[in-house]
Order: structure tokens, then C-alpha cells, then sequence
């Protein structure tokens, strides 16, 4: 019985890619301590403890399906928590989001679905695609999800992903631009924790996961970058140490208790340019394997294409996400220059 598999093999995640189909209608049920867990469809799992929760928490990964850390991260905390080797105290919503875009070990099969939300799957002029389908089903389920806690409890949405380069600062975060909103002391002390040391404070809305939760619903929401791009199997788990331990603190105590932020140990900077693909001819001026943060200075030529070339504005201005290769209209790279809360 499938329950039965469950709970005694924790496979979710494998149930989910290789026999989807038991979950074509939702599947509830209880652990044996209580803990309640409904399954809405493949590759999405909520916990509610039998406790009175403060938190809900939103645990996603694969939004980009080569992007393998995170999902064996979260594949094991739902694996250990359906064999009772893990009590969450909190609500915790897990998500794989693009099942097929892990089969075929590539960031998506027909467009990114990172540019897909707040509405953005439902552009009239797009086709539809599974991604689109897809990031629509997220959307109402964390809808449902934040909408169905208590008043008192806060929300967090971590969107856990690994970045296609090496960075420099090999784990960071992407905090959605806040529309005047006070950037949390606590969530940065939180991320520090978790051994993530940098963050880019983006300055404008986007259709990404984290700025779906952030505006939509007021999480603490963030893009997490989680080291570089690796097959699944193939990656250093121990890298991951600092991480897991604080998503495991957090899902299963009632009260964290961190060190408070300290600004010194925190990198942080602001988005400066956010360069898009307009023509097929985009090129990037700098070697393919020029990692993540890595500065130029003022007046340098990082990219260009018909009718355009892009520049440093500032000395010690650094790239991130820089790829020629994404589809016309879309991002190809950012800029960031070093900034204070
Ligand atoms: O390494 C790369 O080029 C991309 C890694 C990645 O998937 N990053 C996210 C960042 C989302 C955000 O800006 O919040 C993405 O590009 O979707
Ligand atoms: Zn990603």
C-alpha cells in the first residue's frame, strides 16, 4: 500500500518521478506521531505537526531541474521525516517543482520556470507548456498553503537552487526587491547560519519564485544559491553541513536560536544593471569559466549586441548569472556593486 511505501521507504521524491501516477488524486494520511501529511500531487508535500505551529515554512528546489543539491537535500529531510527520524514542529510545505526538467538532467524542458510567476505563466501570448502548467500549480498551492495558517504564524519561502558557474562566494541569496520593506536582520542571521555569506538585494519586482512569496504574501522569501551545478550523486554533501543542520533546527524546534546578525560577516550587495537578450548576437566580454562576483572596473565592456554595449558603471562592479545562452527578452546577466543595510 502506498501509504505503507512511504513511510517505511521515505521514497517520495522517487515515487514522484518514476510513478506519478499514485498521485493522481491527493493522498492525506497521518505518521505515527501525529504529524498530518497530504500529498496535492507529484513532487509537492505538506507537514502539519498536531502542535500549534508559529511558523510556515515553504521549502522549494528544482525549479531548475539540473540544480541537484537542494533536491537531495530536501529529498532527504522529507525522506526522514516520513520514517519519524525527523518531528517538524512547524507547517513545512515541500516542493520539487519541475519533475520533467530532472529526468532529462536540464534546467527546464521548455522554458525557465523562474520567469514564470506572479501571473506570468498565464501571458496570453506565450504557448502553453508544462513549465507554465506547472508554475500555476505552485502558485495556487503556496497560495493555499500561506492562507491556510494561523494569523499569528510568519511565513518563509526559501527557493533553494545551485548556480551554473562557480562563484566566488559559493553560497548566496537573492533577496526580492521589497518595495520600501525593512530587510530582516533576523532572516540575514538566519542565512549566515545556514553558511550562506552574501546576498543581492534586488531593486526591482521580478517573476521569480521568491518575489511571488515576497510580494504576494509577505514571506521572508529568498533565492538560494546553494554552490555550483552538479549531476545528482555527484555532489559534496558535507559542503552542505551548515545548511541542513538549520533547516532541520527550523522545521523541528519551536524556537530557533541563532547568534544575532552581525554585519561583518555578511556580504552584501545591490543589483546595478540587469542586463536582458535582445538580439541573437548577445555575447559576453569575459572567459566562460569567470566565476560569480568577480569585479571589473568602471568604463570595462562586460557585454554586448546590435545597438548596444554594456558597461561597468562603477570600479568593482561584479557579474552574477551571466549567460548568453537564455532565450530573447530574458536576463543574461546582472551586475552588483558592494552596499550596507
Ligand atoms: O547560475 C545561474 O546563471 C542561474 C542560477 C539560478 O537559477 N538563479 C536564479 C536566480 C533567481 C533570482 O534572481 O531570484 C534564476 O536565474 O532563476
Ligand atoms: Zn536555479
Amino acid at each position: 500500500m502506498l501509504v505503507d511505501r512511504l513511510t517505511e521507504t521515505g521514497q517520495f521524491l522517487a515515487c514522484s518521478r518514476f510513478d506519478p501516477h499514485l498521485f493522481s488524486s491527493p493522498i492525506e494520511f497521518s505518521l505515527a506521531n501525529g504529524v498530518n501529511v497530504a500529498i496535492p500531487s507529484p513532487g509537492i508535500i505538506q507537514f502539519s505537526p498536531a502542535n500549534q505551529a508559529s511558523k510556515d515554512i515553504v521549502l522549494s528546489c528544482g525549479v531548475h531541474g539540473n540544480e541537484t543539491a537542494p533536491i537531495e537535500i530536501c529529498d532527504d529531510l522529507v525522506s526522514r521525516i516520513l520514517r519519524l527520524e525527523l518531528c517538524p514542529r512547524q507547517r513545512v510545505l515541500f516542493i520539487f517543482a519541475n519533475l520533467p526538467a530532472m529526468d532529462i538532467a536540464q534546467r527546464f524542458v521548455e522554458e525557465n520556470m523562474n520567469r514564470l510567476f506572479s501571473g506570468e505563466h498565464a501571458n496570453s501570448t506565450a504557448a502553453q507548456n508544462q513549465e507554465r502548467l506547472r508554475a500555476c500549480e505552485l502558485e495556487k498551492v503556496v497560495g493555499q498553503f500561506f492562507q491556510t495558517g494561523t494569523s499569528e504564524s510568519t511565513r518563509f519561502h526559501y527557493d533553494l537552487h545551485t548556480a551554473i558557474r562557480a562563484s566566488k562566494n559559493d553560497k548566496f541569496a537573492v533577496y526580492p526587491f521589497l518595495h520600501g520593506g525593512r530587510h530582516s536582520h533576523e532572516q540575514l542571521a538566519f542565512l549566515l547560519a545556514c553558511g550562506v555569506n552574501t546576498i543581492l538585494l534586488s531593486e526591482s519586482p521580478t517573476t521569480t519564485f521568491s518575489y511571488f512569496s515576497s510580494r504576494q504574501f509577505g514571506a521572508h522569501a529568498f533565492t538560494v544559491e546553494l554552490g555550483k551545478v552538479y549531476p545528482f550523486g555527484q555532489n559534496d554533501m558535507s559542503q552542505f553541513a551548515a545548511v541542513i543542520k538549520t533547516l532541520e533546527a527550523l522545521i523541528s524546534e519551536d524556537h530557533l536560536s541563532l547568534p544575532p546578525f552581525d554585519s561583518e560577516k555578511m556580504y552584501i550587495y545591490r543589483v546595478n544593471q540587469v542586463i536582458n537578450k535582445h538580439h541573437h548576437d548577445f555575447k559576453l566580454h569575459f572567459e566562460d569559466a569567470t566565476p560569480n562576483f568577480t569585479d571589473f572596473e568602471k568604463g570595462h565592456l562586460l557585454a554586448s549586441e546590435t545597438g548596444a554595449e554594456y558597461r561597468c558603471e562603477f570600479d568593482g562592479e561584479a557579474i552574477v548569472f551571466p549567460n548568453e545562452n537564455v532565450a530573447i527578452g530574458q536576463r543574461a546577466l546582472l551586475t552588483v556593486v558592494p552596499t550596507q543595510l
